[in-house]
């Protein structure tokens, strides 16, 4: 596997290293030394799968307050997404800007997305599968999110919404850190 940066600061592309033989392929998604060599500690304690049956579902925007902010490795294991992360760090170079991905089950690219990151994904086909990895465990508490559409962000979307909870249809207004009135 090998780190590539992107446009926001601290959030890597993974690429795996597919091994194809006659059965098919084998690629390693986490090794310990390979993130203690990129700077990234890799402590995940949970893992979740998510899987959604319709093309154009919208999953997000969502991150956890600190302290129970969570670093992420997400790949999608079935299916095509549009994967967006923002910054929402009010420190961070890249503080308030977005950027989109394309994660496949036949494509070679994972994404790592540091701590104080907003994500979400929109599936590409029905029946989508993907898969995480949380260096902080579920805090229901600390849950929070901004919504896909919100003017503050502009996130473009690659096509019309099918399916999204009432949850992700009802966030606040996203303020950027040291918003004014
Ligand atoms: C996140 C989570 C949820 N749940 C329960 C809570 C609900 O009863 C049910 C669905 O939760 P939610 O609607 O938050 O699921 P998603 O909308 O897929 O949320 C995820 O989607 C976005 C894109 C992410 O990046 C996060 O990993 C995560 O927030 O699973 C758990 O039991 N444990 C968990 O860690």
């Amino acid at each position: 596997m090998r780190f590539e940066s992107t446009e926001i600061d601290g959030l890597f592309g993974l690429r795996l290293d597919w091994h194809g033989d006659a059965r098919g392929a084998f690629a390693r998604l986490f090794c310990r030394e390979t993130f203690a060599a990129q700077g990234l500690a890799g402590d995940f304690v949970q893992a979740s799968l998510s899987v959604s049956t319709t093309a154009g579902t919208l999953r997000g925007m969502h991150f956890q307050r600190a302290p129970h902010a969570e670093a992420k490795l997400v790949r999608c294991v079935r299916g095509a997404i549009h994967d967006v992360i923002a910054d929402l760090r009010p420190d961070s170079p890249t503080k308030g800007r977005w950027q989109a991905f394309e994660l496949r089950q036949d494509g070679d690219l994972a994404l790592y997305i540091p701590k104080g990151c907003a994500h979400g994904f929109q599936t590409l086909v029905d029946d989508c599968e993907v898969l995480y990895q949380m260096d902080t465990a579920y805090a229901p508490g600390f849950a929070d999110g901004l919504r896909h559409d919100d003017p503050a962000l502009g996130i473009t979307w690659p096509r019309p919404v099918t399916v999204i909870s009432d949850k992700d249809r009802s966030w606040p207004p996203f303020r950027p850190p040291g918003a004014v009135g």
